[in-house]
């Protein structure tokens, strides 16, 4: 619009000065027109367009008719402005109407242009006229078209760059929000490192499991709060890393908490690289792992220790063995396996009742453990059984002397619940590789020594020795003919008299158990009830004795023989079992046998525990009306101030003890003690194991009520004993 009346208000004044109204008409009309154009500005822009044109081309034309030659210049602007602004389809045909309307105007309204040599050809004159100045429009117009088609496409591509340059920028942001999200709220410790260890950046969950703050994280380097062997052994694995021969490093590993306490951590750790690919940033992802861990230790230890002691089992004795015996190979040592079995626990844990024997094994463990190095292993292999492990033994006097040393650990007193017990150990040893080269073989000597040492009346050791394992066999073959002895009539009763020192007559008489067995011939007891003991069969057998005994005894007052009581020896298996009271009663039933005539033996090791039970058992055969005898007296650690409470009758004195009581003033003064003891509590003595007339003389002078042993009669067979006891005889006793 500027333009526009830049050139025709001047043009107007001119025109209008030299009277060249139709000239000042066109340009007014034209700068109308362009106003009016200018105001349509909701109109489309090509409509605009079109009618812009459409006033170039028509003032073109008509100052082409008024002016002549010279308006050609407004012609030449039509072209060139359809292709600036309606593109060049428009723009060729603007072109086309420009060069018909120049020939034409030109021809017919013969405008003042002339060309020399076409003098006598105007209309070629004027094609020639037409075609150079359509050459020249069309080249402005097709350079103006193809610079603007380029500044289009240009604009497009800018325009396309702007656009994926935002979008990139958008991505960008999503990217950085969604790592940011993705880095703050992870379950896991994330961290960035630079290559000298520093942490860069450290998200929450880190903080949490090292317990320090961001901060605090920020001012420390990795070193800080791994341990250092960790970092130690990480150096190759990291310069793996760093080469990049290994694409990342996972490791399970210790950090120390801000308050000191490890944390475990599985790290993995990987490499960023910059753009030229040398090392840059650590990424270090750490998931705390520590109750796994935790857990692990927790099955660890309870797949390799024993739940009730915190010793070790069977399968870490068994690792600990084989590790021994390798370092003994390679160093030429010896190493000791002892095999170690509580005496009479079974009696403890049966008459004071599981826990209390837990309690005991719990405190025999303990003193175990104290009894040996640091490089030994004490193992619970299961019930009252321990083994342990003396790595290095030097010599076999050295194993005696530690095991004499166990022996007298374990024999001490204990204080379990409310109760005091006394409980020895016996211990079999071998020795590698003198006994065995392998743990199984030498666990396995190391139990026959064992049971060697409980046959040899417990509260002992014993080394293997290559008979032992053959005992071993001996002891299973006669288990398993135990079995038959019983159904195949193979066990039968001898008995020795008992006799007043008084009157020298026969008053009792203890019924002793034989075996006849048809290839092994007469077993003595103390082969095989042993293992009737530990088998249970002890329990049919013993029944057998009692029936037998009774039925005996009653056949002897049947034949009008002296009617005399009959001792029976009970087992502490049998004396615990339910059915020892009905199995009794049916003795005396079917036997008719007086109860005032059948004895009961118990040893004195079956009452020491548990004595409020004992005498529970005890009352309930005291209320049957029989006698109650105690074995083997002075053997055990009985309390006497339990001895009163007992309902029993008759205290057996030890043969160990009268044994001695001619040549050892303590043994006699036991003997004289007891027999003083037992009057005062009004309790009747038998002294056993007489076998000479000074021991009797002796025990008669002390007033012992009866004696019994080989002095007077060793055990006969029932036949003998009847003539013996037919023959009337009284012994005559000195003292
Ligand atoms: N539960 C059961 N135990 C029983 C039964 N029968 C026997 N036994 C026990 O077996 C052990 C060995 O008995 P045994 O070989 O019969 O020996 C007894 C006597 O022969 C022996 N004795 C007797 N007098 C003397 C002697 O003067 N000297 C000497 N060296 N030995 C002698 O003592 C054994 C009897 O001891 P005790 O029982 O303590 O009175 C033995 O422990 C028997 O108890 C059975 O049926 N059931």
């Amino acid at each position: 619009m500027v333009l526009g009346s830049v050139a025709a208000v001047p043009s107007i004044l001119i025109s209008v000065s030299d009277g060249l109204w139709s000239i000042a008409v066109v340009d007014c009309v034209a700068l109308l027109w362009l106003a009016f154009i200018r105001r349509r500005r909701e109109s489309p822009f090509r409509w605009r367009a079109r009618n812009f044109i459409c006033l170039l081309y028509l003032l073109g034309l008509a100052l082409l008719l008024k002016v002549g030659p010279a308006a050609q210049i407004y012609l030449m602007a039509g072209p060139v402005m359809t292709a600036l602004l309606l593109g060049l389809r428009s723009a060729l045909f603007a072109l086309a109407l420009n060069a018909a309307t120049l020939l034409g105007v030109g021809y017919y309204a013969n405008a003042d242009i002339h060309l020399p040599g076409f003098a006598g050809a105007p209309l070629l004159e004027w094609i020639v006229i037409t075609i150079n100045f359509a050459f020249v429009n069309a080249l402005m117009t097709v350079s103006s078209a193809v610079l603007l088609h380029k500044l289009e496409i240009s604009l497009q591509k800018q325009s396309a760059i702007t656009v994926s340059l935002a979008e990139g920028h958008e991505r960008l942001r999503e990217s950085e929000a969604l790592y940011r999200a993705t880095f703050e709220n992870a379950p896991v410790g994330v961290s960035h490192l630079d290559l000298d260890g520093r942490w860069l950046a450290v998200n929450d969950e880190l903080c949490e499991i090292t317990g320090y703050s961001r901060d605090e994280m920020l001012s420390l380097r990795y070193g800080d709060i791994a341990e250092p062997e960790d970092v130690e052994a990480d150096a190759p694995a990291m310069a793996a890393l760093l080469r990049g021969d290994i694409p990342s490093l996972n490791r399970e590993q210790r950090y120390i908490r801000k308050d000191g306490a490890p944390v475990w951590v599985h790290r993995r750790t990987s490499l960023v690289r910059n753009a030229a690919g040398d090392p840059k940033h650590l990424v270090v992802v750490a998931t705390d792992i520590t109750e796994r861990v935790r857990y692990e230790v927790e099955l660890e230890y309870q797949a390799t220790h024993d739940a009730l002691t915190g010793l070790a089992n069977r399968n870490l004795l068994n690792d600990r063995l084989e590790q021994a015996l390798a370092g003994a190979s390679r160093h030429g040592r010896n190493v000791a396996v002892l095999f170690l079995d509580l005496d009479n626990f079974k009696i403890i844990n049966d008459s004071l009742g599981h826990g209390v024997g837990d309690e005991l094994i719990k405190s025999v463990g303990e003193r175990l453990a104290g009894c040996v190095r640091d490089m030994d292993t004490v193992a619970r292999a299961g019930g009252d059984e321990f083994v342990l492990i003396l790595a290095d033994a030097e010599s076999e006097n050295e194993v005696a002397t530690a095991m004499s040393r166990i022996l007298e650990v374990v024999a001490g007193l204990y204080q379990v619940a409310r109760h005091e017990l006394h409980v020895t150990c016996s211990i079999g040893a071998s020795l590698f590789p003198r006994d065995g080269a392998d743990p199984e073989t030498l666990l396995k000597n190391a139990d026959a020594a064992m049971y060697r040492a409980k046959e040899g009346g417990r509260n002992r050791c014993k080394f293997y020795q290559e008979e032992m394992n053959a005992r071993l066999g001996q002891r299973l073959s006669l288990a398993a003919k135990l079995r038959h002895a019983l159904e195949r009539d193979e066990l039968l009763l001898h008995y020795q008299p008992q006799v007043d020192l008084r009157s020298g007559a026969i008053v009792g008489a203890e019924a002793l158990i034989r075996w006849r067995h048809p290839e092994l011939g007469l077993v003595p007891p103390s082969q095989f009830i042993p293992i009737a003991e530990e088998t249970g069969l002890i329990v049919p057998i013993g029944e057998w004795v009692l029936h037998a005994a009774c039925v005996q005894a009653q056949s002897w007052a049947a034949m009008g023989l002296p009617r005399i009581r009959v001792a029976v020896n009970i087992s502490a298996r049998q004396f615990r079992h339910k059915g020892l009271l009905e199995s009794i009663q049916q003795a005396l039933r079917l036997s008719g046998i007086p109860p005032g005539y059948l004895e009961v033996e118990i040893t004195e090791s079956m009452i020491m525990y548990g004595p409020e039970e004992t005498i529970r058992l005890l009352r309930n055969l005291k209320d049957l009306g029989l006698q109650i005898a105690l074995d083997d007296f002075g053997t055990g650690f009985s309390s006497l101030s339990y001895l009163k409470r007992f309902p029993i009758d008759v205290l057996k004195i030890d043969q160990s003890f009268v044994r001695g009581i001619v040549s050892d003033r303590e043994d006699a003064a036991i003997v004289k003690t007891v027999i003083g003891l037992a009057h005062s509590l009004e309790l009747r003595t038998i002294a056993e194991g007489v076998e000479t007339a000074e021991q009797a003389g002796l025990l008669r002078g002390w007033a012992s009520d009866e004696v019994q042993g080989y002095h007077f009669s060793r055990p006969l067979d029932a036949d003998a004993f009847i003539g013996r006891l037919r023959e009337g005889r009284r012994f005559v006793i000195d003292g």
